[in-house]
């Protein structure tokens, strides 16, 4: 069915041990096939349990857990369906990085060697070294390919950059936007917001195992702040504008704040020269900040 979500919880609970935390409080958490969704939330709120739940690698204490309608539990065929990659990915240290990809490729019905070769160069890995010989961030990115290689429908990504630089990170967006593109569903958890803002369609932030916030990262973009920055041909005039905040006027130059759209500025500044005007991709970590914030802090 074309509206079967990909990933439906409803009032999920996990509680580990006897008497043990209690990890998930009830998460009602939906997301539809072909979203690319990350999953917020600050250290031990959860993420990697609700991941691992999906996975199958652990087993609520009680609630639903539907990936593409069925329970992971009774359905070890959806393996096939979904990229996995742990949080903490970990692999055979004697077996190369070609080893454990042609084996991984032949368990989930064979992945063609040009896509792995491509896939290496691209991120410049060398395959035929052992992996117990890899830097952090290289096992990790052979753990970032070992989920995308097959192009399953589902990707489900617990932190996956971490340990990556910073070209690498703009790989991983790449990967992403090429998933999204292909109709594939991304479900990952992150604390890096340039990331998320990059890739993601929604966000759900989830604090102490309970979802607090879901958004669409384009409201988000609306909402932000906005740094403006405007440079005319004479010195900067005083501008009467809706939107608009913290003004500053350096000379030439006038930079300040905008909230909403931008149509009221645009207007403003038609009335003078303006040589250049650079408006940059809103911040939406500042928007995020207080549910990162510590209980009682
Ligand atoms: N195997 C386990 N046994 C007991 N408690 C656990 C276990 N795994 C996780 N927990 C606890 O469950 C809570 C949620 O942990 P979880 O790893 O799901 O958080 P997280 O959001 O992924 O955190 P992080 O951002 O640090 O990776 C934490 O209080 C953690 O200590």
């Amino acid at each position: 069915m074309a509206d079967t979500p990909a990933i439906q919880t409803e009032a999920l609970v996990k509680r580990y041990g006897r008497g043990g935390t209690t990890a998930l409080k009830g998460l009602d958490l939906t997301v539809s096939p072909g979203e690319v969704f990350g999953f917020l939330g600050p250290n031990g709120a959860g993420k990697s349990t609700t991941i691992r739940i999906l996975v199958d690698l652990i087993r609520p204490t009680s609630g639903v857990v539907r990936v593409f309608g069925v329970e992971p539990r009774s359905a070890p065929e959806l393996r096939g369906k979904i990229g996995y990659l742990a949080g903490d990915f970990m692999a055979n240290g004697r077996q190369t990085g070609r080893e454990l990809l042609t084996y991984l490729g032949a368990l989930r019905g064979g992945v063609p060697t040009q896509r792995i070769d491509q896939l290496a160069s691209d991120w410049d890995l060398d395959l035929s070294k052992r992996i117990g010989s890899l830097s952090k961030g290289n096992r990790q990115k052979l753990g970032v390919l070992q989920a995308f290689m097959h192009r399953p429908p589902l990707l489900i990504l617990d932190e996956p950059t971490s340990g990556l630089d910073p070209f690498l990170q703009r790989q991983f967006v790449a990967l992403v936007r090429q998933a999204a593109a292909n109709g594939q569903t991304v479900f990952m958890s992150s604390h890096v917001m340039s990331e998320v803002q990059q890739t993601c369609d929604r966000v759900g932030v989830i604090r102490s195992g309970s979802l607090v916030a879901v958004e669409h990262v384009d409201d988000l973009r609306k909402r932000a702040l906005r740094q403006i920055e405007v440079h005319f041909n004479s010195d900067a005039p005083t501008l009467d504008a809706g939107g608009i905040s913290d003004v500053v006027v350096d000379g030439r130059v006038l930079r300040c704040k905008l909230s909403g759209d931008a149509d009221g500025l645009v207007k403003a500044l038609a009335q003078h020269h303006v040589v250049d005007l650079i408006s940059e991709e809103p911040e939406l970590e500042e928007l995020f900040f207080t549910y990162y914030q510590h209980e009682g802090a």
